[in-house]
């Protein structure tokens, strides 16, 4: 974003129903620090933009001031980058844009996921008496997935092709993930034992046909091993060496995943099998359904995620992936939508209020600090078991190395693509629970926004053109995924009502770099008004004096609220706000 342009564009949202006193604009989070330079040469003392970003010891990035702030000076606005609300509050009166209780209003909008593929956008309901914070949690999920909104300023805020591919994403993970049990699909790994195999339609029917240009995913499992073959080891990797391994791990496992999406999209597919006993080839024609593709993503969770002993995987899509999934489809959708507008030059008011998602990117990851400990929690857990346990595990991994030197002897009647799982199978196993869960997660998201886009390719010819420019798709890799994640659990607010009761989580990137003290000298306030935007906002205040030099710091509350509070973010701190 030009700096110049963020100082002289007005902010919608302020000239809509401005507050006193009115801060200065906040830059560009990325370009917070190269601004105050360049103000301090500008403006009177009292206009400068009181804070900038500073390195310091121990701490990181962190806001400090840059002259006197006086007592009750408000810093500056931020509003919320990406929002996801807790489960039960998602059908019961609070608006997905400003969080206000909305259960009096009685123009809620509500967008049912399963809209025709030629809407234009979205249904407006009459508001229902259903839905009453009372409801929370009592009669179970309805079978409509909604979001509902003041009214449509609000939906327009939040943007109605967000709301509407946030409801048909949440939509596809329940309903394909909710009844994995009773499908009976073949993986088409049980079938193509060459470890290559490529599927297309006029793909010749032997294995040297693959054209894949980045390292196949047993390469990237051999890599990921030849780093670190045990947890122990894995914790000794210096930063640059565990991120590397994390970068190599999540490959592998998007290149497990591709296969399965690029056979599927081609709905004729001819492959080779290789059995074992006769080496005799074997050409099957497949034809996918819709609901074949549904049923693919459980049993490749099952196939992909199965084997690590101490596994706790949850056999159905959870409220805290949805939550999850919902935070980072919200992010994305808005990703685009500000792509969008940038490339039409139409970024609108309020933008400096805004955050883009290069400020959320600049924000602090807590990939590797999770990881390493979410392992040694695991290992500790490991070393806890009782002896007997450790007899049987012991006795278990005898067999297991057994079984493996028998079938090492066997491994000419092998396939590669069986030595391919079993080798992914050890590189999970000495992975924390915790990521495997993110896997989870990730596998869903992918699986939803694959299904989409097959859906979107079926039937966009219909769309209107109006629609279509609006409509968003959505894609997903790891590395974009693990940028969102990462980012989110370090720096997430609790957003509360009035009783304190969680009503869900927003990321607002311009006070990331806000850190913590037991003593803070800033505060932060929700903009509580009922159908105002703004409360979508978050406004931060000096309590005191600070001098100029002085750190800047909010309190994040209390560390252990959160844990519990969402397993995404468990053992992290959640900055709670009241
Ligand atoms: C919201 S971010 C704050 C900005 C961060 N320092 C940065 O460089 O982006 C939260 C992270 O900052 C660090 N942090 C916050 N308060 C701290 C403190 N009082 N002492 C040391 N580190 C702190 C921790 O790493 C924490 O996970």
């Amino acid at each position: 974003m030009d700096p110049a342009e963020t100082t002289t564009t007005p902010s919608l949202l302020l000239l809509l129903a401005p507050i006193a006193p009115t801060p200065p604009p906040p830059p560009t989070l990325a370009l917070v620090g190269q601004q105050q330079e360049d103000k301090k040469h500008q403006a009177t003392e009292e206009d400068a933009f009181p804070i900038k970003v500073t390195m310091l010891p121990n701490k990181g990035r962190s806001y400090v001031a840059t002259r006197t702030i006086q007592p009750q000076e408000l810093i500056f606005v931020a509003e919320a980058f990406g929002t996801t609300m807790c489960d039960p509050w998602l059908d019961c009166g609070i608006c997905h844009y400003c969080w206000a209780e909305i259960l009096n209003h009685k123009s809620q909008i509500r967008l049912p996921s399963a809209l025709p593929a030629s809407a234009t956008g979205t249904r407006t309901g009459t508001g229902t008496e259903r839905g009453s914070k009372g409801q929370k949690g009592g009669k179970g999920r309805k079978k409509e997935t909604v979001m509902v909104f003041c009214d449509e300023t609000c939906l327009e805020m939040y943007g109605p092709e967000a709301a509407e591919m946030i409801c048909r994403v949440e939509e596809k993970i329940r309903r394909t993930w909710s009844d994995s049990g009773s499908r009976a699909w073949k993986l088409k790994m049980e079938h193509c034992k060459e470890s290559k195999a490529t599927v297309g339609p006029d793909t010749p029917s032997t294995s040297s046909a693959t054209t894949t240009t980045a390292p196949h995913y047993s390469e990237l499992i051999e890599q990921a091993m030849a780093t670190a073959d045990t947890k122990e080891r894995i914790l000794e990797l210096s930063d640059t060496d565990l991120g590397l391994f994390l970068d190599t791990t999540w490959s592998a496992f998007d290149g497990l995943i591709s296969e399965q999406e690029s056979w599927i999209t081609h709905p004729t597919t001819t492959t080779t099998a290789t059995t074992k006993n006769d080496h005799q080839h074997n050409t099957q024609q497949h034809s996918r359904t819709q609901a074949q593709c549904g049923a693919l993503f459980p049993k490749l969770a099952k196939l992909l995620l199965e084997g690590n002993n101490q596994a706790t995987i949850a056999p159905k899509t959870s409220d805290d992936d949805c939550e999850t999934i919902r935070l980072v489809s919200e992010i994305l959708c808005r990703r685009q939508i500000d792509m969008r507008a940038a490339t039409s030059g139409m970024m609108g008011d309020g933008a400096e209020v805004r955050a883009m998602f290069e400020d959320y990117c600049a924000m602090q990851s807590n990939e590797l600090i999770l990881f390493r400990q979410q392992l040694q929690e695991d290992i500790h857990n490991q070393e806890e078991q009782s002896d007997d346990d450790k007899q049987e595990q012991e006795q278990e991994q005898e067999q297991e190395e057994q079984g493996t030197q028998h079938q090492d002897h066997k491994h000419s009647l092998e396939s590669k693509h069986d030595t391919n799982m079993r080798q992914w199978r050890t590189l999970i196993s000495i992975l924390p629970n915790h990521l495997l869960s993110c896997f989870y997660a990730y596998l869903r998201l992918r699986d939803a926004y694959f299904l989409l886009s097959c859906e979107n390719v079926a039937t966009s010819p219909s769309d209107t053109p109006s629609h279509q420019e609006r409509q968003i798709t959505l894609s997903i890799d790891n590395t974009f995924f693990r940028t969102i994640l990462y980012r989110e659990v370090a720096n997430s607010f609790g957003i509360r009502d009035s009783s304190e009761e969680l009503l869900g989580f927003a990321v607002f990137p311009r006070a990331s770099f806000f850190n913590h003290s037991c003593r803070p000298n800033i505060q932060k306030k929700r903009r509580q008004s009922s159908r105002d935007v703004k409360a979508r906002q978050m406004e931060y205040w000096s309590t005191g004096v600070i001098k100029e030099g002085e750190e800047c710091c909010i309190s994040y509350g209390d560390i252990s609220t959160g844990v519990g509070e969402r397993r995404a973010r468990s053992a992290l701190v959640i900055l709670v706000i009241y």
